[in-house]
């Protein structure tokens, strides 16, 4: 059991922007992908999501091969938040939430009291219920993307791919979130940009540069000085925070 990506490649007119990546999210496991602006991290998860076409490479979850199975039944098993959520047409929050059950739906089929139910309690774990008959176009940046996730949330599926959840939250929101997808016990792989978020929730990491995966480990085995340093070409040096003892970084340019 497992979301499985074998040797998968993306390109895009003749550049190659994710070579031969192979990783594992194992049921209930939080897993990470780490790496420099450019790197090619959302193209990665773009192509497991089927929002890219693959040059090469298997991907499997669950025993299902996601590029030939139903889409209703891969959206029953994988939810997805994206990096950006612009939509052209302005649904409440509501709406936007109850789009969360459309792969349990026949077609033409209508929204169940139990489906209100599941957008609820979304909402409410997002903070959200107050916003609920409000326009998604004129939420902020931070609000969007915690209907995104409630609407994640409301898909109610084994594993989840996010892409730089916590852009746009603020602090307590971060935590919130990160806690929150913690709690849901199912296999999440997630791109994120703050190490310590990384260090502190996932189980286990991915390290991408220029299209490759360099290194992958549990937090810390990988988000050591030398592969740090290394993958940002910055400084990095790595120290245990007094209150948690939670892997924290400090950077410094490098000097020429
Ligand atoms: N449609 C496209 N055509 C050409 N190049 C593209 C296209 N999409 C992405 N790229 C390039 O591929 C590379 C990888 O992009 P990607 O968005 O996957 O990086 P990322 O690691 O997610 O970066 P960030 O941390 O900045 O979000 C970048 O250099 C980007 O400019």
């Amino acid at each position: 059991m497992g979301l499985y990506v074998d040797n998968l490649s993306v390109q895009i007119k003749q550049t190659k922007l994710v070579k031969e990546a192979s990783l594992k999210v194992s049921d209930q496991q939080c897993v990470g992908i780490i790496g420099p602006n450019g790197c090619g991290k959302s193209t990665l998860v773009k192509g497991i999501t089927g929002v890219l076409a693959i040059a090469s490479g298997q991907i499997e979850l669950d025993g299902l091969d996601t590029r030939t199975a139903d889409a209703k039944e891969v959206a029953r098993n994988m939810s997805v938040v994206g990096q950006f959520n612009e939509v052209n047409f302005d649904l409440t929050v509501e709406e936007m939430v109850l789009l969360g059950r459309t792969p349990y739906k026949k077609l033409l089929e209508g929204d169940k009291a139990s489906d209100y139910q599941l957008v609820t309690k979304a909402l409410e774990k997002m903070e959200l219920l107050a916003y609920r008959h409000r326009n998604f176009l004129s939420l902020s940046g931070g609000e969007k993307q915690r209907v995104i996730v409630a609407r994640a949330l409301c898909q109610e599926t084994p594993y989840m791919v996010l892409d730089e959840p916590t852009n746009h939250l603020d602090i307590k929101h971060q935590l919130r979130l990160m806690k929150e997808l913690k709690s849901l016990n199912i296999g999440i792989l997630t791109v994120l940009h703050d190490l310590e978020t990384a260090a502190r929730y996932c189980d286990y990491i991915y390290a991408m540069k220029e299209g490759v995966i360099i290194a992958e480990g549990r937090p810390e085995e990988v988000m050591t000085s030398e592969l740090l340093t290394r993958l940002y070409d910055v400084k990095c040096e790595v120290y245990r925070n007094p209150f948690d003892q939670g892997l924290n970084f400090y950077f410094k340019e490098e000097e020429n």
